[in-house]
């Protein structure tokens, strides 16, 4: 464990399972004052991405990483950001990735250390893991990925702790700690955990991670991916009708959310000039506006779905009955 030299840029890693709450951290480190400035790398799964549009309007350039997992493009799209951003390293003094919840975070971290350009600029400062305290037990021993997420963490974010009793969360923390019994662990609502100790730890240990996997350092590296999970996205530039689609996203999270990890989504909704943004991870559900819709912004609807079995074409076709009728279009435009 050592400080970042003077030429070498702080990189942390925020990893965490679906729907854990990694997004809503890195709004939380982005909205802070904390005089910093970060380049910020998403990934996410499924080929319609909404996380670029869930994070808050900063002054942060966002790199958008959406063709393919993280973990698996490591020598490729990764290296060739950071590489990127070493060029023109006057605009920031930290980088912040976000990978999927579906990633390895193995494979991310092996990227600081193997490749030797970005190894001589950057330097991992830590892998933060966002656990949902509320669906942890439940999911952590069919996802393997949670697994490696919990394994390699310096530091665990053990989130939504409003959604659970004393007791479940003792029983979360002695699982996590059965994984990981060194990371620091704190306890938080909406990730609301100090940011000085999230950021700048210089925490990532590389002994300790060499004992859980001896050959990190070895190119390569083998990881699995559950291969029950898929993804797909509905899209549509046909307006919304709100009154269908409120109780038809109420109906289809209770019908399909045990194998419905994570669903999320930004629509246009008829005679409403505000965006609208639905998350959901299994049967629990939010929804909200977000802000206005910008002047040349294309009004569509995108609904990006993650799970296991999910039946695509009848969650389609249901969506799809959610827009208002053509004529109606047609009689607003005349
Ligand atoms: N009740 C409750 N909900 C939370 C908390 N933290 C986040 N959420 C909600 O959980 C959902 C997922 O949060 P995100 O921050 O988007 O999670 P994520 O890990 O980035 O999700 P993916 O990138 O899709 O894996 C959103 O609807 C959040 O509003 C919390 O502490 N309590």
């Amino acid at each position: 464990m050592s400080a970042p030299t003077a030429t070498q840029t702080p990189v942390t890693v925020l990893t965490g399972y679906l729907g854990a709450g990694k997004t809503t951290l890195l709004n939380r480190i982005l909205s802070e004052q904390h005089g910093k400035k970060y380049a910020v790398i998403v990934n996410e799964f499924g080929e319609v991405g909404i996380d670029n549009d869930l994070i808050v309007d900063a002054d942060e350039e966002v790199f958008e990483m959406n063709n393919g997992c993280i973990c698996c493009t490591v020598r490729g799209d990764l290296i060739r950001i950071i590489e990127g951003l070493m060029r023109r390293k006057d605009r920031f003094e930290a980088i912040l990735i976000e990978t999927t919840g579906l990633a390895d975070p193995a494979p991310v971290a092996q990227t600081f250390f193997v490749d030797d350009e970005v190894r001589s600029k950057t330097k991992l400062d830590a892998i933060v893991t966002v656990v949902d305290a509320k669906h942890l037990l439940g999911e952590i021993d069919q996802a393997h990925e949670a697994q490696e997420q919990l394994a390699f963490a310096d530091f665990v974010v053990l989130n939504k702790t409003d959604l659970v009793s004393a007791e479940e969360l003792v029983a979360v923390e002695a699982r996590i700690r059965r994984i990981n019994p060194t990371a620091m662990i704190k306890q938080s609502t909406r990730c609301d955990v100090p940011l000085d100790q999230v950021l700048g730890r210089g925490g990532f240990d590389l002994d300790r991670v060499l004992e859980i996997e001896p050959d990190f350092l070895d190119g390569d590296h083998d990881h699995e991916h559950d291969d029950h999970v898929t993804s797909f996205s509905l899209v549509t530039d046909r307006p919304l009708d709100p009154r269908k689609f409120l109780p038809w996203v109420e109906m289809i999270t209770q019908r399909f959310g045990m194998d419905m990890l994570r669903m999320k989504g930004i629509l246009a909704f008829d005679d409403d000039d505000d965006r609208f943004v639905v998350q959901a991870v299994h049967m629990l559900l939010e929804g909200g506006h977000q802000r206005a819709w910008k002047k040349n912004e294309p009004r569509v609807s995108r609904l990006v779905f993650i799970g296991r079995n999910l039946p695509k074409d009848i969650i389609e076709d249901g969506f799809m009955k959610c827009r208002v009728k053509p004529e109606r279009i047609a009689a607003l435009s005349a």
